[in-house]
């Protein structure tokens, strides 16, 4: 079963129901049930190999589920961050990859909006740079830059703190501050928010909400 659309929930935009994901006859998670509201922000935790990166990937609907369905409100917009920053390129140049999906959706300010976001970022003196002639915590920056610079309903970030020194790490956080979207990220650590889902091993999750 995939990705399905509708609800009958205002509030929510997005519903994880009876979710399952098996790869080789494994099962990396079962039974997950679960909603993301507007506007909420929710952290996604739990051990290496718990399937986290698997969750997001369903969610975004990239991955089918082995299991149940995902509803998502008709129209979601999805900003999607990978764990690996070279899986989100698609540009050659800095500036050229975070104004690409602003261009892509029509966008007459793509490229003073891709500036503001690398200034922002303190990473201006990047932007006529190679992709792959940058530090790893340099590609993370413009992975996320490419990401935050959209406006989404939904933004999902797998680690988007990894190899990030802690003053871009704040800057991050006031970003995120700002948005109107939901966030749902996974990290092993720099966020403490109120609500958490934690995929436990091969098993089930539990959350706040259930
Ligand atoms: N393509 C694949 N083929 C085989 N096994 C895979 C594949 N992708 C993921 N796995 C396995 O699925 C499990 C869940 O992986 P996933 O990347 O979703 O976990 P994670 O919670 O994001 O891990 P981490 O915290 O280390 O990033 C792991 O045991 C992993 O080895």
């Amino acid at each position: 079963m995939g990705v399905s659309f509708g609800n009958d929930c205002e509030c929510c935009m997005l519903k994880a129901k009876d979710l399952g994901y098996c790869i080789e006859d494994k099962i990396i998670f079962e039974n997950l049930n679960f909603e993301i509201s507007w506007g909420e922000r929710v952290l996604l935790k739990g051990k290496n190999g718990s399937g986290k990166s698997s969750l997001l990937g369903i969610l975004q609907g990239f991955l089918k589920p082995s299991f149940g369905v995902v509803e998502r409100e008709r129209e979601l917009r999805v900003g999607y961050l990978f764990q690996e920053s070279e899986d989100q390129f698609i540009a050659p140049s800095v500036l050229e990859d975070v104004a690409f999906s602003l261009l892509a959706k029509g966008e007459e300010r793509a490229e003073m909006r891709a500036r503001e976001m690398l200034e922002r970022l303190e990473i201006s003196h990047l932007s006529e740079k190679s992709l792959y002639h940058l530090s790893g915590g340099e590609q993370r920056l413009v992975a996320l830059a490419g990401v935050l610079v959209l406006e989404c309903d939904l933004y999902l970030l797998d680690e988007p703190f990894n190899e990030i020194d802690s003053l871009r790490q704040e800057i991050i956080k006031s970003i995120i501050q700002e948005k109107n979207g939901a966030f749902l990220i996974a990290t092993h650590g720099g966020l403490e928010w109120e609500r958490e889902i934690i995929l436990h091993s091969h098993t089930q999750l539990h959350s706040d909400s259930l």
